[in-house]
């Protein structure tokens, strides 16, 4: 009888969601159907500070960063998250999970609001203007697999990043930006005249990443396109495994 080879044990990367408020369950979905190679995707919805624990990496999905912040500090998990962050944990946030991984927020209800931090980046909540509640836009990544094939990038009460502020140890590398015949019409000249549109104007940022923290500002859980979702795995999640 031809003896049997037992497989080696899969790896398991275990991908935690915040899971106190927002599009927690859509996450969940396109992480549950994506390939991953010789690796298991174990998914924690995290909830308390004892599922933080047993995760490589986190996603903070949309929602609203206030409610989330808030939630999060009941939960007693502000600090255990702050601290997941300093480890270089990878972390990807969309949304309001951008807003919370900012170091500065403009645009926050009265009294402030809680932030996480760990991207050197200043972020407007909301900063699309109140006229305009959603839309969407096809974004063009090198990064991403088929990257001639555009993402649809869904942009809800979307977070406007102002200023980026690398430094030479902690790089950020900007991942897509809105093409500027796709600029929501904000009223402000600036990002609407094509002309006069810098290229390099940080409000067109929608994705970008700081070493293993990535945050887009649209809902890449919101489409059926898994790419952004394999890019935070590929390029985030899966060199910290290595270290
Ligand atoms: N779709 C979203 O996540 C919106 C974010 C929301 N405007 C906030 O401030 O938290």
């Amino acid at each position: 009888m031809a003896e049997r080879i037992p497989k080696p044990p899969e790896d398991v990367v275990t991908i935690g969601i915040l899971a106190l408020q927002g599009a927690f369950a859509e996450h969940q979905v396109i992480l549950k159907k994506l390939p991953m190679g010789g690796h298991k995707i174990k998914i924690e919805l995290v909830r308390v500070p004892d599922d933080l624990q047993r995760c490589d990496a986190l996603i903070i999905p949309g929602g609203e960063s206030t409610t989330i912040a808030l939630l999060a500090r009941l939960a007693g998990l502000l600090e255990p998250l702050r601290d997941f962050i300093r480890r270089q944990r990878p972390v990807w946030g969309t949304c309001a999970g951008a807003i919370l991984l900012s170091e500065r927020a403009e645009g926050t209800k009265k009294g402030g609001q809680e932030l996480l931090g760990g991207v050197n980046i200043s972020i407007a909540r909301n900063g699309w203007g109140s006229q305009i509640e959603s839309f969407e836009a096809p974004l063009l990544s090198d990064d991403l697999k088929e990257a001639d094939r555009p993402f649809t990038g869904v942009f809800i009460r979307a977070p406007v990043i102002l200023s980026v502020s690398p430094t030479p140890e902690h790089p950020i590398q900007i991942i897509s930006r809105l093409p500027a015949d796709h600029l929501p019409r904000t009223g402000d000249p600036a990002l609407e005249e094509e002309d006069d549109t810098d290229p390099r104007d940080p409000r067109t940022i929608v994705a970008l990443r700081q070493g293993r923290h990535m945050v887009t500002t649209f809902h890449p859980e919101l489409t059926n396109d898994n790419r952004f979702h394999e890019y935070f795995l590929r390029e985030c999640v899966l060199p910290s495994l290595r270290q």
